[in-house]
């Protein structure tokens, strides 16, 4: 049946344009043709390395270094973890000394925890590592730089004298991410030129002075900042990829309900299913609209950072943090529960899924393990908090905090299960939420003499107060979003309905927060869920078209079961006589080990 759109009666049902849907989800009209153009385009940009080079280094340094980097004359790896180190950035062990004699630095790995560990592309490609090391001027420690240092030869790639380098070996899975070549690092007394500190934001002169910048040495980790907030774009990637999959396979897998000789049930037509896979669908809009605000955040922290205002860059550590931990643990788990939702097929490597799976849960760890990054943005929300008494006015996304008071007399006003489809009263019961969660907190801690001590302890609530403030981010972002002039018949009502169904998933899904902060009445959490199964229904007939408006080839889903023709048992059944092991009859070994045994004489006549 090559040819036949077993999907198109699905498609039929669309109330909505889905190419104007399709431009909506890619940002613009520019942005979703440029996609279109070069979807089959696979690049592989040398990401942790020229960022950071940008970001730390001189100009004098960039004009040397940029120019190679991006013709890719040198390779390079952001090197900064450590076997003993990641999350603990001022913990990290290798040292820089400075040689006045020779005015060269010296980087050495002094224990075995100091290996470098991790850095990818390290193991087996980079010619130049960005390695961080602790400055060590005359015995006295100026904590974690960035030095830039040549590890191959740029002639026959043999490593230079002094240094060690391996490849960490297999990760999880067998998959893709076994093609990346994380690697070890030992330096023995390797010697690199004084200009190759990356001296943006603080200098050593040839007297050997550290001469610090004027600007926050918070800079310094700027690179994770711009690194986070691409990695939200890429959660919404990887979520609405797994969606798109397992949509499509819903709608063509039938189990059940045949009554004389109709066909059976969708699967996607069980309540269960939609309920488990639709707040995954509108997660995966929800994440997309908070990246394109998070990277407008992030172009306008550039601008204001050129001008030497540093205001929000603590605001925009939070978020990218925060966010980053929210929406990777988000597109982690939603892409197991879409492997779950394909039943068995879901497990077999044809479904695109478990390498999908493999590939992307690192993302919970890298670049900040999201429980890190959570108490970041929870210290973040007690120093707004802890300056409130002072008359600071919070702005941004704390300035919610700003009415605290107000807040703490909230009780949500829904009557009638159709009220929580108001913006206004969703954004309230997750403002006081969030408020009440995190006052609890504030008030917690200053119960604590030692304001660390209290932190170490109170530390599983903020977490969940900092997840609070997150959620309150995406849903804002999704409402403001739908404030925009939208065109396109029907688009901004659909995306209203995936508004409301992510809203109100959270608010069911962690009712415990919104009734013990006493927001809302067990009443008023009932109705909330019953506006959510009416919200499902309207969701439903539109469900393919939504996916289709990822624009997702399927050669970038590489899915038999999220196929566009939704012609999947054709294809599976092709694909698994692909496997090498049905290249024969008679598998190996079987004349060896197997006939043997069958050939045994039977004992006493019986098997
Ligand atoms: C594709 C996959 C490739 C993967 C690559 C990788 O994984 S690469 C490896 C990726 N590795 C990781 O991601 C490692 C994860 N670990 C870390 O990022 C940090 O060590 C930390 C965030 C845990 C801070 O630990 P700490 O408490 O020891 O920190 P501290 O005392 O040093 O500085 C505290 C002050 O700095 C502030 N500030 C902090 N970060 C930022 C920022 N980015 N921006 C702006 N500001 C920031 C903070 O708010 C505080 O400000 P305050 O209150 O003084 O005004
Ligand atoms: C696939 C992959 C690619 C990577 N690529 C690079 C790279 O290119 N360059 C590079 O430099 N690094 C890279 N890394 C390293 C990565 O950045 C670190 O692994 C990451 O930052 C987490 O640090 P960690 O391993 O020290 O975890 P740990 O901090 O040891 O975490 C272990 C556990 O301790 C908990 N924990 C730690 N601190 C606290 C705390 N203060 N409070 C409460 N709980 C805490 C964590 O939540 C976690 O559950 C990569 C890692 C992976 C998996």
């Amino acid at each position: 049946m090559e040819g036949v759109d077993h999907l198109a009666h699905e498609r039929n049902k669309a109330q909505f344009d889905v190419a104007v849907m399709k431009a909506v989800w890619a940002g613009s009209r520019d942005a979703y043709e440029l996609f279109h153009r070069f979807s089959r385009l696979v690049a592989n940009d040398p990401e942790m390395f020229i960022p950071a080079i940008k970001a730390q280094a001189t100009e004098e340094q960039q004009k040397q270094w940029l120019p190679l980097a991006n013709k890719m004359k040198i390779i390079g790896s952001y090197t900064q973890t450590e076997l003993g180190h990641g999350s603990n950035v001022r913990g990290l062990e290798t040292t820089a000394t400075f040689d006045p004699k020779t005015d060269e630095f010296v980087l050495n790995s002094p224990t075995l925890t100091a290996t470098k560990w991790w850095p990818g592309g390290l193991g087996k490609i980079a010619t130049h590592a960005l390695a961080h090391a602790r400055l060590i001027i005359d015995d006295k420690d100026y904590g974690v730089h960035g030095f830039l240092v040549q590890l191959r030869s740029l002639d026959d790639h043999l490593t230079l004298p002094g240094i060690t380098i391996g490849d960490i070996g297999m990760k999880y899975g067998s998959g893709a991410y076994n093609t990346m070549d994380n690697g070890s690092l030992i330096f023995d007394h390797v010697r690199i030129p004084r200009n190759q500190m990356l001296m943006r934001l603080s200098q050593v002169t040839r007297e050997g002075k550290y001469v610090p910048s004027n600007v926050p040495r918070q800079l310094s980790y700027g690179t994770m900042v711009y690194v986070r907030q691409k990695i939200v774009f890429d959660a919404s990637i990887a979520l609405s990829r797994a969606v798109c999959i397992s949509t499509r396979y819903s709608a063509v897998r039938r189990q059940f309900g045949s009554h004389n000789g109709s066909p059976e049930t969708q699967v996607i037509d069980y309540k269960t299913q939609q309920a488990r896979l639709f707040p995954l669908l509108a997660s995966a809009y929800a994440i997309r609209f908070v990246s394109e605000w998070l990277n407008s955040f992030y172009k306008d922290l550039l601008q204001r950072l050129e001008a030497k205002d540093f205001s929000t860059l603590p605001e925009a550590h939070a978020c990218t943090a925060g966010l980053k931990s929210i929406t990777t643990s988000v597109a982690a788990d939603g892409i197991e529960e879409c492997r779950k939702l394909c039943g068995g097929h879901g497990y077999l490597t044809s479904s695109g899924l478990p390498e999908l799976s493999a590939v992307y849960i690192p993302a919970c760890t890298y670049e900040g393990d999201n429980v890190v990054m959570l108490l970041q943005v929870a210290r973040y929300l007690m120093k707004t908090i802890s300056q409130l008494k002072s008359g600071n006015k919070p702005v941004g996304t704390t300035a919610y905090l700003g009415r605290a008071e107000q807040l703490m007399q909230y009780h949500s006003d829904v009557l009638r299960a159709e009220d929580w489809l108001k913006p206004n009263v969703v954004v309230e019961a997750f403002e006081a939420r969030a408020a009440r969660m995190s006052m609890a907190c504030a008030q917690n801690l200053s119960k604590f003499n030692n304001p660390e001590d209290g932190f170490q302890e109170l530390s599983a609530d903020l977490v969940e107060a900092a997840t609070a403030h997150c959620q309150l981010i995406i849903v804002s972002k999704f409402i403001e979003k739908l404030q925009q002039d939208i065109p396109g018949k029907g688009v901004k009502e659909q995306l209203g309905v995936l508004r409301s169904i992510y809203a109100l998933f959270l608010l069911h899904k962690h009712i415990g927060d919104f009734l013990s902060t006493d927001c809302i009445t067990p009443k008023q959490g009932y109705l909330a869920n019953e506006q959510l199964r009416s919200l499902y229904s309207q969701v439903r007939p539109n469900a393919i078209a939504l996916v289709d408006a990822f624009n997702y080839t399927d050669h970038f889903l590489s899915s038999v079961l999220g196929r566009y023709d939704g012609n999947v048992y054709p294809k599976l059944y092709e694909e698994a006589w692909k496997d090498p092991l049905n290249d024969t009859s008679i598998p190996d070994g079987f004349h060896e080990y197997v006939q043997p045994m069958l050939k045994q004489p039977l004992h006493h006549g019986r098997l």
